[in-house]
């Protein structure tokens, strides 16, 4: 039986390099692509199976940051597969990222300077924005429209005769200090990527305490800094073509310049091989690059506790309670 792998965000950077590295490497695999827009889904697929023609691809329509389009789609793919082995939880944004150029400058002159560099503590706020649906947009995109997704497909996720495997694409940027249990979204701050990446952090914690009974494990990882879309919001392509001799010398010293998708993927390809319950669910796990460019992967204990874990998972699934309500008296 060939294990079933469903990818969000999929269509752009580590999760495009992720599929097509899993797609070189297994024989065995069904890889469904869950892309908002479906034109790049199926320009992806088509490009997957005509580097492999034997590759099973199929793909689901999602925006995750629209709470109707996520229980569309579950619907759709409990009505396809009886399972899912893996499921990636990847697509993820900041919007309007804002640069302090100021505070960059004078971090080249800290002793932090690395720490700075790979979690671009103090450097980056975002706007954020409202959805369709009422929820900040960073939140609803990069943690609970894939909480939610995560619920409804509790049925292809449950006992079976292997583990059930999540992997969220979490960030070195993820950070206790920008994370409020009061303000889950970040409504009021002004670093809602590393706020919603602190949550993905607990939110996997708390999976796994309801989870592993029933053989559903859940890891995070962060791919490292990569050029992408994600990035190019921050500094135009060609301030990045720029800024690549002195990016090429700090590889020497930060391993977390990874720059490319198929670099950054190296830690969620990893933990496809792992024995999920030979994983530490404390721990975060990191795509890491040496000055001379080959790809390793790393660990990082997460900097939070089960208690705080266990409360935000509650405070999920009330705000899961509420918006099913409000979506179903509103159809
Ligand atoms: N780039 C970096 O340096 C780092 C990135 N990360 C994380 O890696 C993940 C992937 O980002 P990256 O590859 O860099 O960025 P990209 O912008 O290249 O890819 C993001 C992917 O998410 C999809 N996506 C965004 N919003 C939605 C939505 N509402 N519904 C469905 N899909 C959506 C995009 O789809 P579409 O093609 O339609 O836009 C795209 O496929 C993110 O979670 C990010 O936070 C973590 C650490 C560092
Ligand atoms: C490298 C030089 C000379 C300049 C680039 C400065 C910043 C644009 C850059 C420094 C640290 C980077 C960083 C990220 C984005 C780009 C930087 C701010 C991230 C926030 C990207 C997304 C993530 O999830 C984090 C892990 C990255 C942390 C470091």
């Amino acid at each position: 039986m060939p294990k079933v792998v469903l990818v969000t965000g999929a269509t752009s950077g580590v999760g495009r390099a992720l599929c097509q590295r899993l797609l070189r490497e297994e024989e065995e695999l069904h890889l469904c692509l869950a892309c908002r827009n479906p034109g790049r889904a199926e320009a992806l697929r088509a490009e997957l199976v005509a580097a492999r023609p034997s590759a099973q691809v199929s793909t689901v329509q999602v925006d995750v940051s629209d709470l109707r389009s996520v229980l569309r789609a579950a619907g759709e793919l409990r009505h396809r597969f009886r399972r899912l082995d893996y499921v990636y939880l990847n697509a993820g944004i900041m919007p309007s990222p804002h640069l302090d150029v100021k505070a960059l400058v004078s971090s080249l002159f800290s002793r932090n300077v690395i720490h700075v560099f790979s979690t671009a503590e103090g450097l980056l706020t975002q706007e954020d924005r409202v959805t369709a649906d009422g929820l900040q947009e960073v939140f609803a995109t990069n943690v609970f429209g894939h909480f939610l997704l995560v619920r409804e497909l509790e049925p292809l996720l449950g006992a079976g005769d292997s583990p059930r495997r999540l992997i969220w694409t979490s960030s070195r940027s993820a950070r206790r200090a920008n994370f409020r249990l009061e303000d889950v979204q970040h409504r009021e701050g002004r670093e809602p990527y590393s706020s919603s990446k602190y949550a993905v952090d607990l939110l996997s914690v708390a999976l796994n305490r309801h989870g592993n009974g029933q053989g559903l494990f859940s890891s995070v990882v962060c791919p490292g800094t990569m050029l992408t879309n994600l990035t190019y919001g921050i500094l135009p392509p060609f301030v990045w073509t720029l800024l690549m001799p002195f990016i090429w010398l700090m590889r020497f010293f930060a391993n977390a310049f990874t720059l490319t998708p198929h670099n950054g993927a190296e830690a969620l390809v990893w933990l496809f091989h792992q024995k999920p319950e030979s994983l530490n669910p404390l721990t975060k796990y990191l795509s890491a690059t040496t000055g001379l460019g080959s790809n390793y992967v790393t660990t990082e204990k997460m900097d939070l506790d089960e208690n705080t874990a266990e409360q935000l998972y509650r405070h999920l699934l009330e705000l899961e309670r509420h918006v099913r309500a409000t979506v179903r008296s509103a159809d």
